[in-house]
């Protein structure tokens, strides 16, 4: 059988007409390392950054447990300044804190007005976005948002996919990012764009007995790594270190094809959605029938989607 881990591979000093050329097209991940990022890579010590946006508000989400689920919710949002902020992620022991004493923080930049604007260093973080180069790998008019992230030790975010390509700027800190191909979607226990399985390093068999069946990526992220996330691909990410990064996402289809609405870069491209709307009214047509027909005329409609739209050099 094939092995069911890999290590993502890592590219020292990768061109962009390489990366266009090689890389981007071959759609999967890789660690591209030794590109330039400018001073950030030195200068952003916790010091530096509290002082440089000062105490300007920020949304950030807290949690009693290290390993954040969006499913069942199981962190708060709490809105503290920037420079506060900071100081709490980077210790371990608080003596003012929320919930408990060891809780962990995670900030995911947004845009002035969450539900219209896009994330953008630029505006959201001007001082900090001076000391970063964005590696534009991708043509300007593709740029979709970039988003400041800043995590506790001992972190993990939950498993999803997001809809747009995807460079991960790890500025500082150290991070362990578990990656799945879109292929192995029927494995991941999918719940919209997130799936159900957080602890991938030791699930729940019995609860998920196909996540076995999952080819397993992984890579460890050192402060100036750069990870190219092919859009839906599934990444599951823990900080080992209190860090700093930088994502920057950009549009792999053409403009029209995404949800104008999306301002996380995370809503289906229209066309997907669509098209799961139409299943949806198909599957309440079919409750019309007894069991023993719909059951029937399911499995045809199934093997019409196999037939019709998936991709044959797919196993
Ligand atoms: O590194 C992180 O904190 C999360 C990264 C992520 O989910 C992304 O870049 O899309
Ligand atoms: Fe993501």
């Amino acid at each position: 059988m094939e092995r069911r881990e890999a290590a993502v591979e890592r590219l020292h000093g990768v061109t962009r007409e390489r990366f266009l050329r090689d890389i981007y097209p071959r759609r999967k991940p890789v660690v591209l390392t030794g590109l330039e990022l400018g001073t950030c890579t030195t200068k952003w010590t916790t010091d530096y950054l509290s002082q440089a946006e000062g105490s300007k508000e920020v949304k950030i989400h807290v949690s009693a447990v290290p390993q954040m689920d969006f499913l069942s919710k199981n962190f708060v949002y709490r809105t503290m300044p920037f420079d506060a902020f900071v100081r709490r992620a980077a210790e371990v022991k608080h003596k003012e804190y929320f919930l408990t004493e060891d809780e962990k923080y995670y900030l995911r930049s947004v845009g002035e007005d969450v539900r219209k604007d896009i994330a953008d260093i630029r505006k959201q973080f001007p001082i900090l976005a001076e000391d970063i180069i964005i590696p534009e790998y991708f043509e300007k008019e593709k740029f979709f948002s970039s988003v400041f992230r800043i995590s506790s030790a001992g972190l993990q975010l939950w498993t999803h996919y997001d809809v747009m390509d995807n460079f991960l700027i790890q500025v500082t800190g150290r991070k362990r990012v578990v990656l799945y191909s879109p292929r192995d979607a029927p494995y991941l226990y999918l719940s919209g764009t997130k799936s159900e399985v957080l602890d991938v390093d030791n699930p729940d068999m019995e609860k998920y007995p196909l996540f076995v069946k999952a080819k397993r990526y992984q890579c460890v992220l050192e402060a100036g790594d750069v990870l190219f996330i092919p859009a839906l691909w599934f990444h599951n990410v823990v900080s080992e270190e209190f860090g700093v990064a930088l994502n920057v996402f950009w549009k792999h289809l053409p403009a029209e094809s995404y949800d104008k609405t999306d301002t996380y870069g995370n809503k289906d491209p229209m066309a997907a959605s669509r098209a799961i709307q139409i299943l949806d009214r198909a599957l309440k047509t079919l409750e019309e029938l007894p069991e023993e027909y719909r059951d029937f005329y399911a499995r045809r409609m199934v093997l019409r989607i196999q037939e019709k739209a998936y991709r044959n050099d797919y196993g």
